[in-house]
């Protein structure tokens, strides 16, 4: 029987029974094949302050990490936004599923426009608060954290007057009412928004062959250029960076935008790539464009 690593969050456990369901139906498995398994993290039990603060993304990654490389569970599935670009040698992305919408949705308002003049958007991203800054300098972010329910809860507790969640993990919840889409002229995602990763002990041929078998080769690409972007940017979870590729008449096409935190400045690249390794050369463009400040906000 495989075992089958993931948080325990709501939307954790969605996409942990999409994996589970998807190698059921690709190797015709009777149910009892393969087990999820909830392992609590770091990330899922400090929720008071910002995860860049406490310790970033491996807050998410290490115990399960901990778990695949013990051989408590064969395989461990993650948002691959959560994912660091630096991952150990030990362990392998073996596949992604299909990515979801990768829109932002604005949950507070029907536009970012509508927003009233000083709005408070609730949001611990430093992406989403960049950009928000970038398109409306009237904006003020306050911090806001948790679940998806916990933070549209606060919203309409009046915490904020308005946040940010991935249309992804909306749609995955069943809850694809919430909130209005933002146009991807208006904001890009997070790199990897929208995947959903599966890793495996990289010696494990036989695992990783069987979860290939699900693995949505366009995302798999488009994923890869985008972390090939931040790896090529030191980038992590405090910089301010948004991608996303796509595959457009079998082309690859890859969008990002660096800013500083307040928005005050940012550079856009759009190009067309040969390989997603070629993003590294996108990554030197938009420092090469970018101020002293906005350059220094990267490990450059
Ligand atoms: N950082 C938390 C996180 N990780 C993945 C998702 C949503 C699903 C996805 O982006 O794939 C979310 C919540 C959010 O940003 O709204």
């Amino acid at each position: 029987m495989l075992r089958l690593g993931t948080r325990g969050s709501p939307l954790a456990l969605v996409q942990a029974n999409l994996v589970r369901h998807a190698l059921i139906a690709a190797h015709g498995w009777d149910a009892d094949e393969i087990e999820v398994v909830p392992i609590r993290t770091t990330g899922d039990r400090v929720q008071d302050r910002p995860l860049a603060e406490i310790g970033g993304k491996a807050l998410w990654t290490k115990e399960l990490d901990r778990a695949l490389l013990a051989g408590d569970i064969d395989l461990a599935v993650h948002s691959m936004k959560d994912v660091e670009t630096i991952r150990p040698a030990t362990i392998a992305i073996a596949a992604m599923l299909p990515r979801e919408d990768v829109r932002d949705r604005l949950i507070g308002a029907p536009a970012i426009a509508s927003l009233p003049q000083g709005a408070r958007i609730g949001t611990s991203s430093p992406r989403r608060a960049a950009q928000m800054r970038r398109i409306r300098q009237d904006l003020a972010i306050v911090a806001l954290r948790g679940n998806v329910d916990t933070r549209i809860a606060k919203v309409a507790a009046g915490e904020a007057d308005a946040t940010l969640l991935a249309a992804a993990g909306l749609e995955r919840l069943g809850r694809p009412e919430v909130g209005a889409p933002i146009p991807l002229e208006t904001m890009l995602p997070a790199p990897s928004q929208g995947a959903v990763g599966i890793e495996v002990r990289a010696d494990d041929a036989a695992t990783r062959a069987l979860v290939a078998a699900i693995g949505d080769r366009i995302t798999e690409r488009c994923v890869f250029a985008e972390r090939a972007l931040l790896a090529a940017l030191s980038a992590d979870c405090h910089s301010p960076v948004a991608a996303l590729a796509t595959i457009e008449d079998g082309r690859l096409r890859l969008r990002a935008e660096l800013l500083t935190r307040d928005g005050s400045e940012s550079v856009t690249a759009d190009r067309e790539l040969g390989a997603p390794e070629d993003a590294a050369k996108v990554a030197r463009e938009l420092l090469d464009a970018a101020s002293p400040a906005l350059r220094g906000l990267f490990g450059h």
